[in-house]
């Protein structure tokens, strides 16, 4: 054991790195700090694949939408100067014009909802304020209508040479449909990250455990995880806690974007991951302060990240989503986005210490006597520990987050929980 690693296991994580710095320093190393060019590179896709990939350029709009000027409401095009003074009293009577002909002083024109608008027109009378008086080709409008009135302008929705969206916007199904509008069919996007994710452990089975055997489910769940973040995951069997295997089972996934082992990141005597990074590359971070999950270690190898998630589930998990997800993120060349929270109300104090983030699993309810200037739920923490207790995620609704320079929050506060979960 080399001297750095030997010090590291006597001071059994006395020093942790705070989470922000860690993140910091990550992704320095695996992009060169946050950057808006895909390190993956890119492709074209066509547009109906698109949805949640991530644009790897500018769009700008290539036409307007709409194009023409179109009537919003099914009625009679007019020129609004025609209606004025129009009322129930005292409708103006105007002629009713040929449905391809032009709109010209007292003439009035059939249109629908989307249709163009004639030449000559210059708003649209709503067929609930017209009386067509059929036999005698005319027509009493009840209301005036003022120049543009029902009528959608050209480039009223996106204007020709606009720039709709920045390089690093992640698609979402209405882009997709607004890009089609203005003259996309194909896109230029990142490509998805690729992620080796490799359970290690020598407890670890699939089926059937024995005692002291466990079932294998952090591989399983990170590499869920990776692929409702919008990469590749590959899924690899558990590898035991030996040196050499655990170094070629690194060394096998570096074509990878990203390489993910878990267990095996803390100081117990099979805990080797620290020092296997260290042989094949660099460690960045072991030991950062965050709870659960502070033994995780932050590598990189031959310029891939990789990142040894804690054993402990929950540790595990919390983990991913606080260095992996960046870490694809960035590779996208796009930022991380923030989870969607819910304010609720806090139902048992959360304890935590200064320096460390801590990740409290709660569930949330209805409070059915909760006035309307205050949060609609109360937030239940499930389990204030028991890092291994992986129904305290599983069967929570989220989690709030401590933050490092707070001591726990108090009973009674108004919470964020963060729904890291549902949102890809
Ligand atoms: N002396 C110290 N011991 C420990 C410390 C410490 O600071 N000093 N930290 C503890 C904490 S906190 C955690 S978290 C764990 C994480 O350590 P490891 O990454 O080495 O985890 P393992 O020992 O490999 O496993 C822990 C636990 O989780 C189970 N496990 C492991 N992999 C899986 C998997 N793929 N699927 C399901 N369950 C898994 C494993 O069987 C163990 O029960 O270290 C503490 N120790
Ligand atoms: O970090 Mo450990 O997960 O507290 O059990």
């Amino acid at each position: 054991m080399e001297g750095a690693d030997r010090e590291r296991k006597e001071a059994g994580f006395k020093e942790r790195t705070p989470v922000d710095e860690a993140r910091r320093i990550l992704s320095e190393a695996a992009v060169g700090g946050e950057s808006d060019e895909p390190s993956t590179g890119t492709e074209t896709v066509p547009l109906e694949r698109a949805d949640g990939r991530v644009l790897a350029a500018p769009i700008t709009a290539a036409r307007n939408v709409p194009h023409y000027r179109r009537a919003a409401m099914d009625g009679y095009a007019v020129r609004a100067t025609d209606t004025f003074g129009a009322s129930d009293r005292s409708p103006e009577v105007l002629r009713i014009g040929d449905r391809d002909g032009a709109v010209g002083p007292d003439r009035a024109v059939r249109v629908h909802t989307g249709s163009a608008l004639p030449d000559g027109a210059d708003a649209v009378v709503m067929i609930e304020h017209v009386e067509e008086l059929e036999d005698v080709g005319e027509l009493e409008v009840d209301d005036a209508v003022a120049e543009g009135e029902n009528v959608a302008p050209i480039g009223e929705d996106v204007a020709e040479g606009t720039q709709l969206y920045d390089a690093g916007h992640r698609l979402r199904p209405s882009d997709i449909g607004l890009l089609r509008s203005v003259g996309y069919d194909r896109l230029e996007v990142a490509q998805r990250p690729t992620v080796g994710v490799v359970p290690t452990g020598e407890e670890l089975v699939d089926t059937d455990p024995g005692p002291g055997e466990v079932i294998e489910t952090n591989g399983l769940t990170v590499s869920r995880m990776v692929e409702r973040w919008g990469a590749d995951a590959t899924y690899r069997d558990v590898v035991t806690d030996d040196a050499e295997s655990l170094r070629v089972a690194i060394q096998r996934d570096l074509t990878k974007d990203v390489v993910v082992t878990t267990g095996g990141s803390s100081v117990g005597e099979r805990d080797l991951l620290p020092e296997v990074i260290d042989d094949l590359g660099e460690v960045l971070v072991h030991g950062v302060g965050l709870k659960p999950g502070h033994p995780v270690c932050l590598g990189i190898v031959e310029e891939t990240p990789v990142l040894a998630l804690p054993g402990y589930p929950v540790a595990c998990i919390v983990n991913a989503v606080q260095f992996l997800r960046p870490t694809l993120r960035w590779l996208e060349g796009t930022a991380p986005d923030p989870h969607p929270t819910t304010p609720a109300v806090l139902e048992r104090k959360i304890p935590s210490e200064p320096g460390t983030r801590t990740f409290a699993r709660v569930r949330l309810e209805e409070r059915e006597d909760a006035a309307a200037d205050e949060p609609a739920f109360a937030a239940t923490p499930t389990r204030a520990s028991g890092s291994g207790v992986l129904s305290s995620v599983a069967l929570a609704d989220g989690w709030v987050v401590v933050d490092d320079d707070r001591e726990g929050i108090a009973e009674g506060e108004t919470v964020a929980v963060q729904d890291w979960e549902s949102h890809p």
